[in-house]
């Protein structure tokens, strides 16, 4: 079972640059959490500080009662031990074959047998699709097969708090699929909190429970996807859409001359080469697979959304009772197809 992380007034600076301030935001147990922004706005920095590999200045993470930012290092070790990490190019040994790589967390953290790590490594490859290609060495392997024998390596350890970042990245669209629908799985089989660092927007539409996004050092927003997907505010359009006018520049924030400039290119009729898709018409959220177990998260989240309903904006209101709506109409289908092919199966002769 995934384990609440609760970050309060989190700051960090390297030096004289800070990189974000007074971040607060809980990832709730069990749920899927994406964490959007623009390049360099220190998502990666955020995922290292929640491990405990980089100190904040100020603020608290609180993991299973510990916070990790005050701990002793031994008690941050057994933290540790709690995660499962996908960094961004796998971090893989280019030394070692995919098995001695996805074993290696096994034989540093517990006193397994070599049989039985051999048991494990071979049931998390296969888990990922990687059966069959243990004796490989990362160099010759392409960038999907190191991204799933990064996630491979990620599970060894039954993690409770799974941290991708960019999963997606170098990943073509059905591969980002295959990916995102094994996270989904994983979620539903172990329950585990996830928070996944994305650039992919359908990733943002249709994965996680709660989507957080950074911006100009500050957390702008973290909440039910809905929330986000809706929102009116300027840069969250502009990251969903992927248009260039607007608050985001190409390296440093805008000034106001630069804004200016565009509001005249736009009114002059010249596009941002955005997309026009509506974020605020809200697509299903990716359920596990079938035989999967039931995602025991995404009926917490609904009861805690419900909770929260009323200290929403109207818009993320009627998007959240939307997909409440469509989720429920789905689950009456679901059952009526059951029933139906209950219905048109023989009877069993007694
Ligand atoms: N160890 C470090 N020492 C000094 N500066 C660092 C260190 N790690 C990251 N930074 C700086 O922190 C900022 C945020 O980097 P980070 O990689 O977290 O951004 P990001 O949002 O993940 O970007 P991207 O989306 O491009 O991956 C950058 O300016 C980077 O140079």
């Amino acid at each position: 079972m995934g384990v609440e992380v609760s970050v309060e007034n989190l700051t960090k600076s390297f030096g004289s640059q800070n990189i974000w301030r007074d971040v607060s935001l809980t990832l709730p147990e069990g749920e899927v959490s994406a964490l959007l922004g623009p390049s360099g706005t220190g998502k990666s920095v955020f995922l290292k500080t929640l491990i405990g590999l980089l100190h904040p200045e100020q603020g608290s993470v609180v993991i299973d009662g510990t916070d990790i930012t005050q701990c002793s290092a031994k008690e941050l070790y057994e933290i540790r031990k709690l995660f499962g990490v996908l960094f961004q190019d796998g971090a893989l040994f280019g030394s070692m074959s995919l098995f001695d790589n996805i074993a290696f967390p096994l034989r540093e953290h517990t006193k397994k047998k070599e049989d039985e790590i051999r048991k494990i490594v071979m049931d998390k490859m296969e888990l990922v699709g990687l059966a069959g290609a243990e004796d490989k060495l990362p160099g010759e392997i392409s960038g999907g097969m190191r991204k799933r024998a990064g996630l491979a390596r990620a599970l060894v350890l039954d993690p409770q708090i799974i941290l991708c970042d960019e999963p997606d990245s170098g990943l073509d669209p059905v591969r980002t699929a295959y990916i995102s629908q094994l996270l989904i799985d994983i979620n539903a089989e172990i329950d585990a909190t996830i928070l996944v660092v994305t650039h992919n927007i359908n990733i943002a539409r249709t994965i996680p429970d709660n989507i957080g996004m950074l911006f100009r050092k500050e957390l702008v927003m973290f909440g039910p996807r809905e929330q986000l997907l809706t929102s009116e505010q300027p840069v969250v359009k502009q990251f969903l859409s992927g248009d260039r006018f607007g608050p985001i520049g190409m390296s440093e924030e805008k000034d106001e001359s630069v804004a200016a400039a565009e509001a005249a290119m736009q009114a002059a009729g010249i596009a941002g080469g955005g997309t026009q898709d509506d974020f605020s018409e809200i697509i299903p959220q990716v359920k596990p697979n079938p035989g999967m177990p039931v995602r025991q998260a995404a009926i917490r989240h609904r009861a805690n959304v419900e909770a929260m309903l009323p200290t929403l904006p109207p818009r993320a209101q009627e998007a959240i009772r939307a997909s409440m709506a469509a989720e429920d109409a789905r689950a009456a289908d679901d059952e009526a197809a059951a029933m139906s092919v209950l219905e048109t199966a023989p009877i069993p002769q007694i």
